[in-house]
């Protein structure tokens, strides 16, 4: 029996963040693993028309929890969406709620967060760094509390490359930063942002730096913890290998590769691609809020889940084996074929940006006019190389993050906790995690039937084909253009046309010599 499976039993969670990502994942494998725990508020906002009920519905019907509900038939009854604004005062939690949240919780995991690289400043402290002051003081007046998980990112100290589990301190309190932000207009902290943010390359990475302050600084006598991942991807193995619900981080980059719209970027093929399987954090997340509230670390423990150190994998052995996936598993209606190279500087990536994802976007723009429809492709390729403008950071840096910690709790867990909270990410082949997480990329987030795929394989070829006579008919006129203007093409061209009319003259003598 899992001590930790057991340890969840009967027990009330709170998590923030459950519609996201990670939530989603670790809400499942919770329900999965411990069928039997209470309850699990979560902090829900409204969204996009829907209410909290229609958004938990449609969360629970997901083939991500198809699993879960043959485990724990009744998960519907276990859920209690809390209306909840983490940018609102006392979360703009009804007094009922509050009181039930207050009384009854035991372990918290806190993964809301924005996690837009080009959020306004103010929006990314209200989100990372107020609202985690404000559920730590919710916290603090919860008298069953065992554990507060809060759930960082590796990346947040990455303007330094070596990094251990410890929090660094920020040149501005986050207090101060705080306060500022009710004062302060947005023309000012516009302008004050690149200064504080220093040498970090986004309000996001800078705020989850603040967040970790505040947990560190106010957490007061509760049992805190802090889980750092670092690239999130696809799932490894649980409930199924590859499930994936949005494009951040590595996701959108493949459906852009396989598509064929990305065909070139700036990346450093050598640097370690620090990516982790979202079921890996999971597991993590879970034996550190078991570990925190058992065994009550003197400290604030942090949780490195990374790749890099223990089974590294660079960005080009990446690239690799996603194109080689591509080639078996396509995606459909492809602009082009797929195929990335690396740029390694400025001018390069801007020379490859006009050639291979600007000109062949103007070719169709211009081609939808003349079929009489709307151009919008230049349109979508100008979107992307922004996202990808502001994903470069990451794939041209190499970081050394420390998995002590990590380590240490992976040889206190019992040979069955290991094996059903698998955080071991050694064990982790990355060419079949890529082939399965390609996949995963095609059935879950494009939503394309694996039946496609001949259908698929034709239109590459017809695009293999369009492509060869695009250049040929590129070759053609640029050399005719040459011929008509340069003397030099002139000569060179006579040249070959005589020497390949008497090789072929000679090649007739020779056969007709040996008849
Ligand atoms: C195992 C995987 C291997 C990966 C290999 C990749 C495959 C390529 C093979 C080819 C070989 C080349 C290999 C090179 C290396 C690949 C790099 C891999 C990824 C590196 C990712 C680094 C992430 C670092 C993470 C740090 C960790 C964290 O803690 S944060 C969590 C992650 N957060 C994010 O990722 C958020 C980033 N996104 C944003 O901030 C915003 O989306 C934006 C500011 C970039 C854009 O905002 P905007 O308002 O314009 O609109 P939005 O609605 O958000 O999106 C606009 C359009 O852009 C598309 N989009 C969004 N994200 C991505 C993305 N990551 N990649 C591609 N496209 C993306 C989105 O769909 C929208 O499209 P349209 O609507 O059609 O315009
Ligand atoms: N994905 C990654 O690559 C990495 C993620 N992380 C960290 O993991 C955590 C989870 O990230 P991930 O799941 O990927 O992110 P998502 O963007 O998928 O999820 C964010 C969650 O926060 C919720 N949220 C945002 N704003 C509010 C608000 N005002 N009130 C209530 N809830 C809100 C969202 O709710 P809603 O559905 O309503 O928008 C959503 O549930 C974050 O702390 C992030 O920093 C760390 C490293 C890498």
């Amino acid at each position: 029996m899992s001590m930790i499976a057991a340890f969840y039993s009967n027990k009330s969670l709170l998590i923030t963040g459950a519609t996201g990502f990670l939530g989603k994942v670790l809400m499942e494998k919770l329900f999965r693993t411990s069928p039997h725990l209470k309850v699990i508020y979560i902090l829900v906002r409204p969204k996009s028309g829907q209410t909290l009920q229609e958004r938990v519905f449609q969360i629970l019907n997901s083939k991500l929890f198809e699993k879960v509900k043959e485990v724990c038939p009744n998960v519907h009854e276990k859920i209690r969406p809390i209306s909840a604004d983490l940018n609102q005062r006392d979360f703009a939690i009804s007094k009922e709620d509050m009181q039930e949240l207050l009384s009854c919780t035991n372990i918290i995991f806190h993964c809301a967060a924005t996690v837009r690289f080009d959020a306004h400043l103010r929006e990314a402290v209200q989100l990372n760094v107020t609202a985690t002051q404000q559920l730590l003081l919710m916290a603090s007046q919860m008298p069953k509390l065992e554990a507060f998980i809060h759930i960082s990112t590796a990346f947040s100290n990455c303007n330094l490359s070596r990094i251990d589990e410890v929090i660094y301190p920020c040149p501005v309190e986050p207090r101060k930063i705080i306060d500022s932000m009710e004062w302060l207009d947005d023309s000012i902290i516009d302008e004050i942002t690149p200064k504080l943010i220093g040498d970090r390359p986004n309000t996001y990475t800078y705020t989850k730096a603040l967040g970790e302050i505040v947990v560190q600084q106010e957490s007061g006598n509760l049992n805190v913890a802090i889980v750092r991942p670092s690239i999130v991807g696809a799932t490894w193995q649980e409930p199924f290998p590859g499930w994936v619900d949005n494009v951040n981080g590595p996701s959108g980059l493949i459906i852009a590769t396989g598509k064929g719209f990305l065909r070139s970027i700036k990346a450093t093929p050598m640097a370690v691609a620090d990516v982790i399987p979202v079921d890996t954090v999971v597991n993590l997340t879970i034996a550190v809020g078991w570990y925190t509230a058992v065994h009550r670390p003197k400290s604030t423990l942090i949780y490195h889940s990374t790749s890099g150190n223990l089974n590294p994998c660079n960005w080009h052995k990446m690239g690799l084996h996603v194109l080689a996936t591509m080639e078996k598993i396509p995606f459909e209606s492809a602009f082009r074929r797929p195929n990335a190279d690396f740029t390694t500087n400025n001018f390069t990536t801007q020379y490859w940006n006009a050639v291979s994802h600007r000109a062949p976007a103007i070719i169709y723009d211009f081609y939808l006019r003349l079929t009489g429809r709307k151009p919008r492709m230049l349109k979508l390729m100008n979107r992307l190389l922004r996202t990808i403008s502001m994903l470069e950071y990451f794939i041209n840096h190499s970081w050394e993050w420390s998995t002590n910690n990590t380590e240490m709790l992976l040889s206190e867990l019992s040979p069955e906790d290991q094996r059903v909270f698998n955080f071991d990410v050694r064990q982790l082949n990355w060419l079949e995690y890529i082939e399965n997480y390609v996949l995963g990329v095609k059935k879950y987030l494009l939503k394309e039937d694996l039946a496609g795929i001949p259908k698929a394989k034709q239109h590459l070829k017809r695009l293999r084909n369009i492509h060869y006579l695009f250049n040929t008919a590129l070759f053609l006129i640029i050399w005719r253009l040459l011929i008509a203007r340069s003397q030099i093409a002139r000569n060179i061209w006579f040249f070959i046309v005589s020497f390949c009319y008497k090789f072929i003259s000679y090649f007739r003598a020779s056969s007709t010599l040996k008849i």
